[in-house]
C-alpha cells in the first residue's frame, strides 16, 4: 500500500478558461499556467507521483518545455496513471479539496469525479471524492486571486 499527497495553486485571470477537474466551468476568469492550469488534476497527479516516489509534475512535465504549453491535464494525469500501472498498483482511493471563494464548484463535482474515476480506472465511484471550500474571504483564495487544490491518494497492489 502506498500513500501520497499533492497541493497546487494557480492564479485567476481574465481571458483564460476555468478548467478544473477536467471540466470547463463557466466563469468570468480562468486559471493561468503553462498548461491548461487544471489545479485539481495537478494536485491529484502530484499525490499519485508522491505515492510511487516519482517526484512531482514539474519534473515529469517541465514548464519550460513547449510540448506542455496549453497541455490538457487529463492527458498528463493519464501519463502519471501509466507509471502507476507499470509498477503494478491500482487505485485504493483519492480524496481532494478545491479551495476557491468562487465559482461554485458543487454543480460540477459529479462530472469531475467521473473524469478522474475514468482515468484512474476506479472500480467504484466512492473511490474518488472531490470537495470544495471557500476560505471565508480570507487570504488569496478568499480575495479571488487564485484557486488552490489539495489531494491525498492511496494505491494498493
Ligand atoms: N468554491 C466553492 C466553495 C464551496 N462550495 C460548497 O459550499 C459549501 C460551503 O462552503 P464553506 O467554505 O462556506 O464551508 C462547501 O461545503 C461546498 O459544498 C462550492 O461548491 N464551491
Ligand atoms: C503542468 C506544468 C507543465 O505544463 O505547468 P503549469 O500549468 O504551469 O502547472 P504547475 O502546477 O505550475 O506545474 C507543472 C508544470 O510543469
Amino acid at each position: 500500500m502506498r500513500i501520497g499527497q499533492g497541493f497546487d495553486v494557480h492564479q485567476l485571470v481574465e481571458g483564460r478558461p476555468c478548467m478544473i477537474g477536467g471540466v470547463t466551468i463557466p466563469y468570468e476568469k480562468g486559471l493561468l499556467g503553462h498548461s491548461d492550469a487544471d489545479v485539481l488534476l495537478h494536485a491529484i497527479s502530484d499525490a499519485i507521483l508522491g505515492a510511487i516516489g516519482e517526484g512531482d509534475i514539474g519534473r515529469h512535465f517541465p514548464d519550460t518545455d513547449p510540448e506542455f504549453k496549453d497541455a490538457d491535464s487529463v492527458k498528463l494525469l493519464e501519463h502519471v496513471w501509466g507509471l502507476v500501472k507499470e509498477r503494478g498498483y491500482r487505485l485504493g482511493n483519492v480524496d481532494a479539496t478545491i479551495i476557491a471563494q468562487a465559482p461554485k464548484m458543487a454543480p460540477y463535482i459529479p462530472q469531475m469525479r467521473e473524469v478522474i474515476a475514468r482515468v484512474l480506472e476506479a472500480e467504484d465511484p466512492s473511490q474518488v471524492n472531490v470537495k470544495a471550500t471557500t476560505t471565508e474571504k480570507l487570504g488569496f483564495p478568499g480575495r479571488g486571486e487564485g484557486i488552490a487544490a489539495q489531494a491525498a491518494c492511496l494505491l494498493v497492489k
